[in-house]
């Protein structure tokens, strides 16, 4: 599939990606798109807020108790009762805080745990086309890193804030009650430092979204580092890729220490206050005992409660840095959960009705399995139409899901504009510029697959034949023109439905890392092991089998390394075989096998392709000259349809591919 001339353009749109992913790491999330996470656990938490109550009320009655003690002990009466009830207080707050923290941290990880199900719920539902834009090592980065961060929402945020102001507003009640001149005083001096400090949570919020964005660029980095580590070693490009994570790394260090520098003011501005305020009680309060207007007992609780008042906005400070940064990840892990599943993009912008009936009695009662009709084709330019369109970052969810469709339908009205303007007549936008274009990869192509025959694409590299497959998977929508499925319009089809018809053996890479047995049950996980190991025999791998004593447990290494190109290749067709497709697709590998290879993979596909349609893309001749049928693509357009001897008279690409390839 990827060539030279294909490559240029996926890495192209990547780059493009890296920068518009920078650019989404603005995007703001508000406490409203944190409510949903919360109320999942409206019942342990509200059973906190009522624990914060009551620790408020421990807490709040001790300055009183002390107070009473002083006056006590002023006047020589005994203080037993009074003592116990104090240390009982105290204990029982501290138990009360002990709780209340298990139970804050542990809905803190069950709010982890729902944000890293919906993500991936979402990423593993997002049509093909983002894949295509977006950076593996981010996505990770975002299931992985930033919904970490949403904890400190509830183990340093919301709750403690509901116990922390229940204790602020008592203790300010309760010091009105004793000297509002003194608390005069003292609120007017918290309150500058609390307006300093708010206003730098608005900076730290955007400096901990973009640190996040930083550390999934980094993340991206690596993942392509480690996935192509066999090529960056051969290359020796290997202290390049180093530096090149290095830089990223330092990049996300660097927005680190943004963050850092910016909250570091948070606590010392919170300490001065606290000191100022202190010393303010001490010297005027020292003035008003000296005066009369207040008792040494008075003074005493005063600055207690002033302690008790203090002390929550401590952690309320503390709380807006973490609290930040929660919303930062919020932001980014909201801008992929708001983006159309696959599902949702069918019904808004292809809703097609669904076909009554279902494929597979749809292909059993039709001559063609497969048939193209005028189809055209170019690839949504979907990172294009983000990167342009700024109401990609609209604050409601629906409203982003809307913008996202609307972006792809964008993408799609671009894509059919390049077509016309491949056509002659370019398309425009309403002021006259030009609309962006997309390369036009099929142009008008047509063609049948016959029931329970071998069909075979040919065409030189980048000739459109992978897309051909991917089409047919509807991992991408045909721009215009229809492919049908026994008769029935795809898209009239649950892609589910679709793809249980057909089974699917791409180029390249296509084993997962896991064992024998994990990779053939993949698509049909009720096989049995007698089931795995016949089809293992059908494709000619049972040496593979019998390598090990491990049998089906064998392990293939990630992405099957331990299995050569031609037995990952006759794995992928095994695992496809199992689901019994009435249809496979077949995309055979470019890497050159040997002869014994060679061999084996066309008894294999001899033995598959009886009682089946098969449509297999064949790089080497030789593996198709006795199909039913073969189809010539060129530059995305169908030169020529025919067997080999027909093709050979009357398509001359065909005649110069099987000369080169010695078969003429
Ligand atoms: N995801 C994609 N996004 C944008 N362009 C793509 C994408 N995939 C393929 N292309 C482009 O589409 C064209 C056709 O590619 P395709 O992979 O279908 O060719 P092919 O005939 O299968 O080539 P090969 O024989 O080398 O596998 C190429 O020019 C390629 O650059």
């Amino acid at each position: 599939m990827s060539t030279s001339r294909t490559k240029e353009p996926r890495s192209r749109s990547r780059r493009d990606f890296a920068d518009s992913s920078a650019a989404s790491a603005g995007s703001k999330a508000s406490f409203s798109q944190l409510m949903p996470y919360l109320l999942e656990h409206r019942r342990v938490l509200s059973f906190v807020i009522v624990l914060s109550i009551l620790g408020a009320g421990a807490s709040l009655a001790q300055p009183l108790l002390v107070g009473q003690v002083i006056t006590l002990v002023g006047k020589g009466d005994t203080l037993g009762f009074l003592v116990w009830l104090l240390i009982g207080l105290v204990v029982a707050s501290a138990l009360i805080t002990g709780f209340q923290h298990y139970l804050l941290q542990r809905t803190g990880e069950g709010v982890v745990l729902s944000s890293r199900r919906r993500l991936v719920g979402r990423i593993l539902r997002l049509p093909i086309a983002e894949f295509d834009t977006r950076r593996t090592g981010d996505l990770v980065s975002r299931v992985g890193s930033d919904t970490t961060l949403l904890r400190a929402v509830l183990t340093q945020g919301l709750v403690e804030a509901i116990g922390g102001s229940l204790t602020f507003v008592g203790a300010l009640v309760a010091m009105i009650l004793i000297d509002p001149v003194l608390l005069g005083l003292t609120v007017t001096v918290v309150f500058v430092a609390v307006v300093v400090v708010v206003l730098l949570s608005r900076r730290i919020r955007v400096a901990s979204r973009k640190a996040q964005a930083k550390v999934g660029e980094l993340a991206a980095s690596v993942e392509r580092a480690i996935s192509s580590v066999r090529t960056v070693r051969a290359a020796n490009a290997t202290e390049r890729e180093i530096k090149t994570v290095e830089a990223e790394a330092e990049g996300a260090w660097r927005m680190g220490i943004k963050v850092a520098r910016i909250s570091a003011l948070v606590v010392p501005i919170a300490g001065i206050a606290m000191q100022i305020a202190f010393l303010t009680v001490l010297g005027v309060g020292g003035f008003r005992v000296a005066d009369g207007s207040i008792t040494v007992a008075q003074l005493v609780t005063f600055i207690l409660f002033l302690f008790m008042m203090i002390m929550p906005l401590g952690q309320a400070f503390g709380a807006i840095t973490s609290v930040n940064a929660a919303l930062g990840a919020l932001g980014r892990i909201q801008e992929i959960i708001a983006l159309p599943s696959e599902g949702e993009f069918d019904r808004k912008v292809a809703p097609l009705a669904v076909a009554p009936g279902g494929a597979r009695a749809a292909i059993a009662s039709s001559p063609n399995a497969l048939e193209f009709t005028d189809v055209r084709f170019s690839y949504p330019l979907v990172q294009l139409a983000i990167a342009e369109d700024e109401s990609i970052s609209l604050p409601s969810r629906r409203e982003r899901a809307d913008a996202a469709t609307a972006v792809i339908e964008t993408a799609r009205r671009a894509a059919l504009d390049a077509l016309d303007a491949a056509d002659g007549t370019p398309g425009l936008n309403a002021d006259g510029t030009p609309r962006p274009t997309a390369p036009v990869i099929l142009h008008s192509v047509s063609f049948a697959v016959p029931h329970g025959k071998r069909t075979a694409l040919v065409g030189p590299s980048g000739s459109g034949k992978s897309t051909i497959f991917a089409l047919i998977e509807r991992f991408y929508d045909p721009t215009s023109g229809t492919i049908s499925l026994g008769g029935i319009d795809i898209r009239g089809l649950e892609r589910t439905d679709l793809r249980d018809q057909i089974g699917y053996v791409e180029q390249d890479a296509p084993v997962l890392a896991g064992s024998l047995r994990d990779n053939l049950r993949l698509g049909s996980p009720d096989a049995t092991d007698a089931q795995c190991i016949a089809v293992l025999h059908e494709v000619n791998l049972t040496t593979v089998l019998e390598r090990t004593a491990l049998g089906l447990d064998a392990p293939v290494g990630e992405e099957g390394v331990m299995l050569s190109g031609g037995e990952r290749q006759r794995l992928a067709i095994a695992r496809a075989l199992l689901a019994a497709p009435p249809i496979l697709l077949l995309d055979e590998s470019t890497s050159s096998l040997d002869g014994v290879n060679e061999q084996l993979m066309r008894e294999a596909i001899d033995r598959i392709s009886v009682d089946r349609t098969l449509l297999i893309i064949a790089h080497r001749l030789s593996t198709v000259v006795d199909s039913d049928q073969i189809v010539v693509l060129e530059n995305g357009v169908v030169v020529g349809v025919g067997t080999h001897s027909e093709l050979v008279v009357s398509t001359p690409l065909y005649r110069d591919l099987a000369k080169h390839q010695l078969l003429v």
